[in-house]
């Protein structure tokens, strides 16, 4: 369903993709993980069509990525491809209701059934048709990111590009959402490519994933090899021992506390 092959990218003299390569299959959940500032964000980005100087090829839905999209190429890749953000506050706009929110790509795309789409996408994101009136600031954390995966859905895209969809949530929450990630894929057979640096969220909701450090993949592997320790990179050895030990530092803190 994604399938990128030698993605380069520089801003300026800085590389910050260096032959990067995915693939991610029709309905799977791909994880990518790296430590911050290794291009996990650029790479959703590219795909996204905000960034247009990368040089390589890409495919989505067998369709290749082009630098310059017309208008028609770029609706197009709308209704196939959405961007999820991690920050559920700064991507909704403070002075549109839930209803403005989602009515706009449905205008945008021409689609019918305005009100009657926007009360189907609020029950599947587990809200229900009163959240129309309501403004971002009358959400909770979790509502707003369940309204921003609504705006993601309402075009019946096939492929989600989640960029740490979690991150900003309490702890309670994040499961949450998981939980509702992982049901909308399976009951849509959404493809998803996730950006976290979170390998436990990595474990609940990812089949396979691409470990990133500086601008490169450097290993790609299963979620049962990861599990298993069965690693062969350093660099993913190191991930993965930082995520023992704040697990269990987080433990010891909770228990403390
Ligand atoms: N628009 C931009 N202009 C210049 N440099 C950029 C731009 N966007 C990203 N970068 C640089 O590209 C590199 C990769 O950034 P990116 O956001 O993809 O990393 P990331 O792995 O997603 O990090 P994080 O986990 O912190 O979000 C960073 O060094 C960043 O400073």
């Amino acid at each position: 369903m994604i399938e990128v092959n030698g993605l380069h990218l520089a801003f300026g003299t800085a590389n910050v993709l260096n032959d990067v390569n995915l693939q991610v299959r029709a309905g799977q959940s791909f994880g990518l993980v790296g430590e911050s500032g290794s291009g996990k964000t650029t790479v959703l980005r590219c795909l996204a069509g905000q960034y247009t100087h990368w040089r390589g090829e890409a495919q989505i839905g067998g369709r290749a990525l082009t630098h310059k999209l017309d208008r028609a190429q770029k609706l197009t890749q709308c209704r196939e491809v959405q961007m999820v953000f991690q920050d559920p506050y700064g991507s909704l706009h403070p002075r549109h209701t839930v209803h403005t929110v989602l009515a706009e790509p449905l205008r945008i795309h021409g689609m019918d059934r305005e009100r009657e789409r926007i009360e189907n996408i609020l029950v599947k994101v587990g809200l229900n048709a009163s959240f129309r009136f309501r403004y971002p600031h009358q959400l909770s954390g979790g509502q707003r990111q369940r309204v921003a995966i609504a705006r993601a859905l309402i075009l019946e895209p096939r492929v989600l590009l989640l960029d740490e969809p979690t991150s900003a949530l309490d702890v309670s929450v994040q499961a949450e959402i998981l939980n509702l990630l992982s049901d909308l894929r399976e009951r849509d057979g959404l493809t998803y490519l996730m950006v976290t640096h979170d390998l436990g969220v990595v474990a609940h909701l990812c089949d396979e994933l691409a470990v990133m450090q500086q601008g490169r993949i450097v290993e790609t592997l299963t979620t049962d090899a990861l599990c298993n320790g069965e690693v062969q990179h350093e660099y993913t050895r190191m991930l993965v021992d930082a995520s023992r030990s704040y697990s269990r530092d987080m433990a010891e803190a909770t228990v403390a506390a």
